[in-house]
């Protein structure tokens, strides 16, 4: 699998990349917002059918609306057309009006018209909410000051009612058990988007700080430097399975949103511990036969889920890019290879009839599972295919 004139690699993740750019601009963008956006609400279907159709019945999850605001606002550049800025703006609008509650968080599921399902709240969910207001702030300077207000209290409340003793949030009031690093990842995500970008950035650098520190010293278990995903109220792993699962997607996701903070805060033991969390998901979190990442391991790094779904890809492919950039120099032949070979894994699900979807699922037999393609994988592969891009052309012009 491994390439190793340097060279070569280079040019053909170039290639690579420029072709999902390609894809993304020309294909995934437009269909997603042609099809994938509904003019009668102003909110986003949840998924599109392989035959290109909108599956306008499903139930509305709150995750997708505010991850397809993020694709609108940070894909629609300025060549973009009108209706891919609109879209985002018009979809803020329907989450805001369909999930917010009077406490000023957010709900979890809507039907098609806006009904509310089910009114509970879910970490995860608020930390998309808060990205959202990050990206829609930084497309839409007017907006700015709005979203960082909005942003701020949405911070103050999960602060006053989530707050953990130990560090980071619980996940409901009363406590609610297993505790859960997931959510935590895309409130980190959320702080770094908002530091970058707000007029005041010290609530969301005090965030970030707060996360890192919680996932240096209780998400990653000391011995092994895997990340876990459940945890008991202490922060110790919860009993019984559940406390052993260790997901290769998201080994890759904190080692690219950690590696970011520590070339931030110019923190090495960050950086260590980054890179460690990427070997871990390159080593044991990949299928040699089908050369994907695959879902699901267990702390002693067997495997507890063979089924390999897209999202994964893409984090592999941002974490090796950017180590590639900003870890050891003396990797960076070792990070490019597997930048190249995530490229190649992310494509194989995007060779869909109808361009511009993707399979969500690759069995263990390296078939895909024939099913819609959902909308809440986009954030994911809008934020890789930049990512991948942006880092790829700085690398090449050092
Ligand atoms: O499962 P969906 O909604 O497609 O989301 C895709 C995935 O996104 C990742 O960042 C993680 O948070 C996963 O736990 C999640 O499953």
């Amino acid at each position: 699998m491994a390439n190793t004139d340097p060279s070569s690699v280079i040019t053909a993740l170039a290639g690579e990349i420029d072709g999902a750019v390609e894809w993304l601009k020309r294909s995934a963008l437009p269909i997603w917002v042609d099809v994938g956006h509904d003019a009668e609400t102003g909110g986003f279907f949840e998924r599109i059918n392989l035959d290109g159709t909108a599956n306008r019945n499903d139930n509305r999850r709150a995750r997708v609306q505010p991850r397809q605001v993020y694709c609108y606002a940070v894909g629609g550049d300025k060549d973009a057309p009108a209706s891919w800025h609109a879209a985002a703006t018009t979809a803020f609008a329907w989450f805001e009006q369909v999930y917010r509650r009077p406490d000023g968080f957010y709900g979890s599921l809507a039907s098609p018209t806006g009904t509310m399902l089910d009114d509970s709240f879910d970490l995860y969910n608020q930390a998309f909410a808060l990205f959202a207001m990050a990206q829609i702030a930084q497309t839409f300077p007017p907006r700015a000051r709005e979203m960082e207000d909005k942003a701020r209290a949405l911070l103050a409340g999960l602060r006053a009612t989530y707050a953990h003793p130990l560090g980071g949030f619980e996940e409901g009031d009363p406590v609610k058990l297993p505790l859960c690093s997931n959510p935590h990842m895309h409130l980190f995500e959320a702080s770094l988007a908002w530091e970058a970008v707000a007029g005041d950035p010290a609530p969301w650098t005090a965030l970030a700080d707060e996360i890192a520190r919680v996932a240096l010293t209780r998400f990653i278990d000391a011995n092994t430097g895997a990340l876990r995903e459940f945890f008991d109220h202490d922060w110790r792993p919860y009993p019984g399975d559940k406390g052993r699962i260790v997901e290769p997607g998201h080994q890759f996701e904190w080692a690219w949103l950690l590696a970011r903070w520590s070339a931030s805060r110019g923190d090495a033991a960050a950086m260590n511990a980054a890179t460690r969390l990427f070997d871990i998901g390159a080593r044991h979190g990949l299928c040699p036969s089908r050369e994907v990442a695959i879902m699901g391991l267990f702390d002693d790094f067997t495997i507890s889920d063979p089924v390999a779904r897209l999202w994964p890809q893409t984090e592999w492919l941002k974490a090796a890019i950017l180590l590639a950039k900003v870890g050891d120099p003396a990797d960076r032949e070792h990070y490019l290879d597997q930048a190249l070979q995530a490229t190649r894994a992310l494509k194989k699900f995007l060779a869909t009839k109808v361009t511009g979807l993707w399979f969500d699922k690759m069995r263990p037999d390296g078939n895909f599972i024939e099913e819609p393609a959902p909308a809440s994988s986009f954030y994911h592969i809008v934020c890789a295919i930049l990512e991948a891009d942006t880092v790829l052309k700085r690398i090449q012009t050092r």
